[in-house]
């Protein structure tokens, strides 16, 4: 009888290479997981966080809000082994939060329990299709608070936005001072802009690349079409198409507790409270002694010898000085808190301002979708490598900061960024508090799944709002009212923003070669002013207003004796001792660009006021030469275009009166 012929493969008929691939398979999955959890779980490894038991009474310096600001002072701060720092936060560790180390997971910590989920009163110029016309203000809680929930984009303000701090009276914070700062904390993995004077490489915050999606190229050679150069925008110029950079290491979100707290646990002169919510600043004197906090529903104090530092944010900073007797008096006296400084806390609120998003379908595959990332090979790309789409920072893939023709020739900034999504329909009405039927009208049904968005997003609005307290219990959210396009300008802007976006770029070459459509929804309650018109638009942008999620401004910074002022130059709180505020609070106006960067920056060079060191003084020496020098590699390309164009036009208008 013929033997049986064996249906399994002889070994010796697969060649060596599979065998050995099948043979270590058990190790490679155990590797591949112990990569998983070294990758999440890693940056948290060995953390101590302090106990209630553990606090002492005194500290030399408490600092209120272990977020972006706090994180940075903690770490610096504790670089002088004689100084003795508590750092309190209202919320928890997240350090082993998954939805916060993996950048696509953002939209999941957005609106949760690691947000104070802020809502603004309701507005009156802005807002009309938002329930109850009010919006909704993210805003980070937990050790590293809002660089654990933003987008990581990687943008400093234009040059001319710090000068402009300066030469209203911030002394010592104009760009030639700023930049080392940057550039100090900088650890930039893009060869190209490290060999330029504006970068940094080996700081503690990591910035890298992230470009992920067709997109990207698409829109590089759409907007060069147009004559929008593609750029490094934290260089030369701050015109031009930025490619995606992001506050990302190793495929990790680098929020400020990862890049500066982590190491600095470990130091015996810092202690770390969390769970701990600071519900007063104590003043004796008109110097503060220390703070008043609720932990675990008891309340407790804890002195400082030195300073008590604010770093509560742009709406947390005010709020608690309000709550404790620092503000304007008006306010403070009708809620009976005895006034212990009349200042302008809480005033000069500003918030950049953007609207729905102009979406661009099309029947190719270009797109970031939730399904593409979250796929076998994008999962196992970042596993192992920390990259591939899970790595996005939630889709986006460059901005472009453009001139308006309302642009007046003084202002050397940008007014308008167009943000480029690679993904549409990214938001539902819930997560905006808009009207479920206005959203549907705007975005069932949609043409593709496939395309891109575009947010405008109006930079420096003239409209100013308030930060005010509801009550006396430091439990109620604080009044928020950013007085949304209060200005017609506001309104003016973003509507040139929209038609360029939907005519100009809408018609370059690349976009019909790649088949783009855009969206023909109307939003109903603007049917009335025609299709697509100015008027239509400028009704639409009030109906949706979305915060820009920059919010400065509460606590400004300013010259000595300025009443708008709430701290001077060294951010110093006017007229008390021993009390400073370092967040997104004191910038005095909005920068060309989002928060993250330039509040890194403002407590690094913060932390060395406080020290009373001048680390960086080689580097600053330094750049003071390049600028003396006029040296090339430093140049203002931004000034020298708007002064050519200046002079040709002079010239011209010369020229023809002559004639
Ligand atoms: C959704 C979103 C996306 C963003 N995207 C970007 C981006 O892509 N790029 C960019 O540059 N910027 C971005 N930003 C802005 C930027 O992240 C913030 O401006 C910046 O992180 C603010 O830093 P901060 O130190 O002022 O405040 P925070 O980081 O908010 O820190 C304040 C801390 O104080 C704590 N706190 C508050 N009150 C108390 C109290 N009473 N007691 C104890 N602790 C308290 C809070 O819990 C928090 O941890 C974004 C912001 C948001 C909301």
């Amino acid at each position: 009888m013929e033997p049986r012929r064996r249906l399994s493969v002889r070994r010796s008929s697969v060649p060596a290479e599979d065998r050995m691939v099948t043979r270590y398979i058990p190790q490679i999955l155990a590797l591949g997981v112990a990569l998983v959890i070294v990758k999440l779980y890693g940056p948290s490894f060995n953390r101590e966080a302090t106990t209630i038991e553990d606090i002492k009474e005194y500290y030399d310096y408490i600092i209120v809000g272990g977020g972006t600001s706090g994180a940075v002072l903690a770490s610096r701060i504790t670089e002088d082994e004689d100084k003795k720092v508590l750092l309190i936060e209202a919320g928890e560790d997240q350090a082993q939060n998954p939805d916060v180390n993996i950048p696509i997971m953002g939209e999941k910590v957005r609106g949760s329990e690691l947000d104070w989920n802020y809502e603004t009163i309701p507005q009156k110029y802005a807002c009309k299709s938002h329930i109850n016309r009010v919006a909704l203000w993210h805003c980070g809680k937990g050790l590293g608070g809002t660089s654990n929930i933003n987008y990581m984009q990687y943008h400093r303000g234009s040059r001319h936005d710090y000068d402009l701090w300066a030469a209203q009276g911030a002394t010592g914070w104009s760009f030639k001072d700023v930049l080392p700062y940057f550039i100090k904390s900088e650890d930039n993995r893009n060869g190209d802009y490290v060999r330029t004077v504006f970068h940094g490489f080996g700081g503690r915050l990591t910035v890298q690349d992230t470009i992920l999606s067709p997109v990207t190229q698409i829109m590089t050679l759409a907007f060069k079409e147009l004559g929008i150069e593609k750029k490094d925008i934290n260089g030369k110029s701050h015109f031009g198409y930025a490619h995606s950079q992001a506050t990302i290491r190793n495929g990790i979100r680098w929020s400020t507790d990862k890049a500066f707290l982590k190491r600095a646990m470990f130091k015996d002169n810092l202690d770390v409270i969390t769970g701990a919510f600071v519900t007063k600043i104590l003043i004796e004197n008109k110097k503060a002694t220390g703070v008043s906090f609720r932990h675990n529903g008891k309340q407790r104090k804890v002195r400082a010898k030195k300073e008590v530092i604010v770093s509560a944010g742009t709406i947390g900073s005010a709020k608690l000085l309000l709550l404790s007797g620092i503000g304007p008096r008006k306010h403070l006296e009708a809620l009976k808190i005895p006034v212990i400084a009349d200042l302008p806390v809480g005033e000069n609120l500003q918030d950049q301002v953007q609207t729905d998003a102009i979406e661009f379908f099309t029947r190719h595959h270009v797109s970031i979708t939730a399904a593409r990332s979250e796929n076998f090979l994008s999962s196992w790309a970042y596993t192992l490598f920390g990259t591939g789409m899970k790595m996005s920072p939630r889709f986006r893939e460059g901005t472009a900061f453009i001139k308006v023709r309302q642009q007046p020739p003084h202002i050397r900034y940008p007014l308008i960024a167009l943000q480029v999504i690679a993904n549409v329909a990214t938001y539902s009405s819930e997560q905006l508090n808009i009207d479920s039927d206005t959203w549907g009208a705007m975005h069932d049904d949609l043409p593709s799944k496939e395309g891109f968005s575009i947010y405008p997003i109006l930079l420096h609005p003239r409209s100013r709002g308030t930060v005010k307290l509801r009550s006396t219990n430091p439990e109620d959210p604080p009044l928020i009212n950013p007085n949304y396009l209060a200005d017609d300008a506001d309104v003016k802007i973003l509507v040139e923003a929209i038609q360029f976006v939907r005519s100009k770029l809408a018609d370059t070459k690349v976009l019909k070669d790649w088949d783009f459509q855009l969206s023909d929804k109307i939003l109903p309650d603007c049917s009335e002013h025609g299709n697509f018109t100015n008027q239509y638009w400028e009704c639409f942008v009030r109906h949706i207003t979305l915060s820009g999620a920059s919010p400065v401004g509460t606590c400004k910074v300013g010259a000595i004796g300025d009443p708008t002022a709430v701290v001077d130059p060294l951010l110093r709180v006017r007229g008390i001792k021993g009390l400073r505020v370092i967040d997104a609070s004191i910038i005095p106006k909005s920068v060309s660009g989002n928060t993250y960067a330039t509040q890194v920056m403002l407590a690094e060079r913060a932390s060395d006021l406080i020290r009373e060191k001048d680390t960086v003084k080689k580097i600053k020496d330094y750049f003071k030469h390049l600028i003396s020098v006029k040296h090339e590699k430093f140049k203002d390309e931004d000034s020298e275009n708007i002064d050519s164009k200046a002079a040709k036009e002079k010239k011209k208008g010369e020229k023809s009166k002559n004639k």
